[in-house]
């Protein structure tokens, strides 16, 4: 092994503010003796382990970070102390309870919430998402349409030829301003609140990679040194600026003139509690949090998915033509329901997501006891469990032809039956299906994306063409880090008004 595997990156050593540079180098020192005295972890011998040929510790990390894919594919399996499950466990897992299978215990080790204040709350996903936000989301369809509109025109705007745009710099906007008109419509057009909505999960990924790099001795001191967990204090400081102004001004608004909106129905549920000082800083750390689970994961799911639009232009008619049958049956208007006849649509979103899914792996959870398997395979105390979802998406028994794309896979396995028409929405989340998870965890906000998605990609192509720059080369490459999948984020995409919108 050389020096340089144990060097922190420069990265890492330019994380430490100008003033403390003293205090970083002698973290580096002692990081470096704690990696020299701790260079192998120990194999469980109860587990089947894949990757042992590359050599040492840090050589299989770096072929994980790379090329995860490969060592996944070759055996499903464990690295260090992340084990990957086969699909044939998926029921046992759903059925172990959170003391023994932590979802909270995994999103703590993988975001070091304790040093990067991330907020794992259990409001995220019982209250706001799943009492508030989902029971009433057809009251926000046409709110989400207008917020489309007006942001494609701002983003993409008006383009009688072909116009390049570097598609994420433009999809991440238009996620921002939409959901935000949804949780929070007071800041949705806030260029403040969208700057640190978008950029809250990339600091917080940024914050625990940087954390998790010094040993679990180290953290607290490297958490008050560096700057990325210092960023991530300042952008909390800034969403108590903007979010609690508004939640006061709402507090004195007469009932008659409450908006109708999650960020209101989050406050109703706190009723005389809404204006105390903990609630106001809670709350708006919760549109903050929300902003973080939903923003990035959406976007890099539509990112994918106007790539794929760009890439397969025979499925644009067809899904025209499917848009426009069901708003004449919803008298022209937008609603849920005209959302939920959108089939074609539905199909071609979850066969992008088939393709390029959120991870290589989905559903990470930490074990908080040993674990003994039916088959008598004992997962240890403290280890972290993850479910090979790709592996299932390109599995030959599951899907026919899994590496052939076909928009329309799954519209036509739902013509079967009645089942099958429930079982294959994009939504629906099964053992054949896991890149929302899995179980009682599952993605709560799917039913939120999946609508939000659907009415920005429907209004896009009524008013677009939409175009590769060169079609040639074929669909944009993805990446990979570790188990992340990746979307080309400098591409760009050509847009072009059509004639008829
Ligand atoms: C296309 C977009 C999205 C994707 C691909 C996605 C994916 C996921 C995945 C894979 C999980 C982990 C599930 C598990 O471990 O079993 C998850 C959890 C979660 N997601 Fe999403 N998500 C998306 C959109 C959203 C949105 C819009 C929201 C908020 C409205 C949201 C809120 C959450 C929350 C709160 C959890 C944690 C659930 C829990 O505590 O049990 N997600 N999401």
């Amino acid at each position: 092994m050389v020096l340089s595997d144990y060097l922190p990156s420069q990265a890492t050593l330019s994380a430490f503010s100008d003033t403390k540079w003293i205090a970083g180098g002698f973290l580096i020192l002692a990081l470096f003796l704690f990696n020299v005295l701790n260079s192998e972890t120990s194999v469980n011998a109860d587990i089947p382990f894949v990757g042992l040929h590359l050599g040492s510790i840090s050589k299989r990390k770096a072929k994980y970070v790379s090329d995860a894919n490969a060592l996944l594919t070759e055996g499903y399996r464990v690295l260090g102390t992340r084990i990957v499950a086969g699909q044939k466990y998926y029921q046992e897992l759903c059925d172990l309870k959170d003391d023994e299978l932590s979802f909270k215990g995994s999103i703590s080790d993988l975001f070091a919430t304790h040093y990067t204040g991330v907020l794992i709350s259990d409001d995220l996903k019982e209250t706001s998402i799943n009492r508030d936000l989902t029971p009433n989301m057809a009251r926000l369809t046409s709110k989400i349409e207008d917020e489309v509109e007006w942001a494609l025109s701002d983003q993409i705007g008006s383009c009688k030829d072909w116009k390049p745009v570097v598609m994420n710099d433009v999809s991440q906007k238009i996620i921002a301003h939409v959901t935000a008109r949804a949780f929070n419509p007071d800041l949705a057009r806030d260029p403040d609140w969208i700057r640190i909505s978008v950029d809250y999960w990339m600091d917080a990924f940024a914050a625990a990679k940087a954390i998790k790099f010094f040993p679990v001795w180290l953290r607290p001191l490297a958490a008050k040194l560096m700057v990325q967990p210092a960023r991530m204090r300042a952008t909390r400081e800034e969403a108590q600026r903007l979010v609690i102004p508004v939640l006061k001004r709402r507090l004195a608004l007469p009932e008659s003139e409450k908006p109708d909106d999650m960020m209101q129905w989050m406050m109703d549920r706190l009723g005389d509690k809404a204006g105390t000082p903990e609630e106001l800083h809670h709350q708006a750390h919760l549109q903050l949090a929300l902003a973080m689970g939903a923003i990035h994961s959406t976007n890099f799911t539509l990112l994918h998915q106007f790539f794929d639009l760009a890439a397969y232009q025979e499925y644009h008619e067809p899904l025209r033509e499917e848009f426009r049958e069901a708003l004449k049956k919803t008298d022209g208007k937008l609603t849920k329901a005209t959302l939920g006849m959108l089939n074609k649509l539905d199909s071609f979103m979850k066969e992008s997501q088939r393709y390029n899914p959120p991870g290589l792996t989905n559903g990470r959870r930490k074990t908080l006891q040993d674990i003994r398997l039916n088959d008598g395979t004992i997962i240890p105390k403290g280890s972290n469990i993850e479910i090979a979802a790709n592996a299932v998406n390109r599995d030959p028994s599951i899907h026919e032809d899994p590496d052939v794309f076909d928009g329309f896979r799954f519209y036509k396995m739902r013509q079967r039956s009645e089942e099958d028409a429930n079982r294959h929405q994009f939504v629906s989340s099964s053992p054949n299906s896991l890149n929302w998870g899995y179980g009682r965890h599952a993605c709560p906000g799917r039913f939120f994306a999946v609508d939000e998605i659907k009415v920005i990609l429907s209004k896009a192509l009524q008013k677009y063409d939409i175009a590769l720059v060169d079609p040639s080369a074929g669909r944009y490459k993805n990446t990979s880090f570790e188990t992340m999948v990746i979307p080309d984020m400098k591409k760009e995409v050509l847009f072009r008004e059509r004639k008829q919108a």
